[in-house]
């Protein structure tokens, strides 16, 4: 069985809050987008886990599709499994790819052997993998607040325009991101901005990363200048970075962008 897990990105973030477990209360706007991977799990003898494309950072042991399979193990009787993960996902970017994993990783157990989990119960285990994954459950767009894990509804739908996602080569960890982030209440709540037409976005929705990431990353900074350069209507960082988008009316050229970002269209 296959699945394709993909990526999100933030339209907006504030961080709220810094809570006493060591995590952060915030407020995003969450929105999944075609950049994917490909999960494939087959029945077998042996467990085996397999990866192509990206390198993936770290040990293959600790890969999150991996950490759902032994936390589900242990309340069903699973089988052994053959794990294929081909990575497209950019890794550092901001743009949930390894949660994306475990999460599609998670439907795709319950479907193949029948588990009949509940949104809510796969959820549940999302929760312990991270705080983004459980949003790939039901991989709609949605409010988020608490540690980026409890949803609303929202109405928004960007298929008019065209979506442009530039990855540079910059790798920016969550933990380091989180750690120089300063958190407050906003001005205004994410809720209410993202009512507005998509063409007074800019300069009011915010990345509360943003400040700190581009200005130890100039190559963040320079790249958001040139999105807002070549017309995009409103240009974000994605989560800690380092992924920007642009959302543009009409088809553009990028030829201008250096050539080592890896870049995604119509996303
Ligand atoms: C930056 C975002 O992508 C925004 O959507 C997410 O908040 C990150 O979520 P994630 O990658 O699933 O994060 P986790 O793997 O749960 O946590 C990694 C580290 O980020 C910090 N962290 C994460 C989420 C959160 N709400 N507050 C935090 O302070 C913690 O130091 C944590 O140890
Ligand atoms: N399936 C996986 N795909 C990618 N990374 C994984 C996976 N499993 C575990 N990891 C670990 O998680 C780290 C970062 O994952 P991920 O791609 O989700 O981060 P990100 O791009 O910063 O996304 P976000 O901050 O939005 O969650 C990697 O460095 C790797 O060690």
């Amino acid at each position: 069985m296959i699945a394709f897990p993909n990526a999100k990105i933030n339209i907006g973030l504030n961080i709220t809050n810094k809570r006493n477990d060591g995590f952060h209360d915030l407020e995003t706007v969450f929105y999944p987008v075609k950049i994917k991977d490909a999960l494939e799990v087959v029945e077998s003898s042996e467990m085996d886990f397999e990866t192509s494309g990206i390198e993936i950072p770290g040990n293959p042991d600790q890969n999150l599709c991996l950490q759902a399979y032994n936390m589900l193990r242990k309340d069903f009787d699973l089988p052994n499994i053959n794990i294929h993960l081909h990575k497209n996902i950019p890794i550092g970017a901001g743009l949930g790819g390894g949660s994306a994993d475990a999460a599609f990783f998670i439907k795709l157990i319950d479907n193949k052997f029948d588990l009949k989990l509940t949104n809510e119960r796969m959820e549940a285990y999302c929760r312990k993998l991270g705080a983004d994954c459980a949003f790939f459950i039901q991989n709609k767009p949605v409010f988020a607040n608490g540690k980026g894990d409890e949803f609303e509804d929202i109405e928004i739908d960007l298929s008019a325009y065209h979506l442009v996602l530039v990855m540079p080569q910059v790798h920016v960890s969550t933990a380091e991101a989180y750690l120089g982030v300063k958190a407050q209440t906003p001005k205004h709540s994410l809720k209410e901005l993202i009512k507005l037409p998509l063409t007074a976005w800019e300069s009011k929705i915010v990345n509360d990363f943003e400040p700190h990431i581009l200005k130890n990353h100039p190559k963040i900074a320079a790249l958001k200048k040139e999105l807002k350069s070549a017309g995009a209507l409103f240009s974000l960082m994605s989560g800690s970075g380092a992924s920007v988008y642009g959302i543009f009316e009409e088809e553009v050229d990028l030829s201008f962008l250096e050539k080592d970002n890896l870049v995604f269209t119509d996303i």
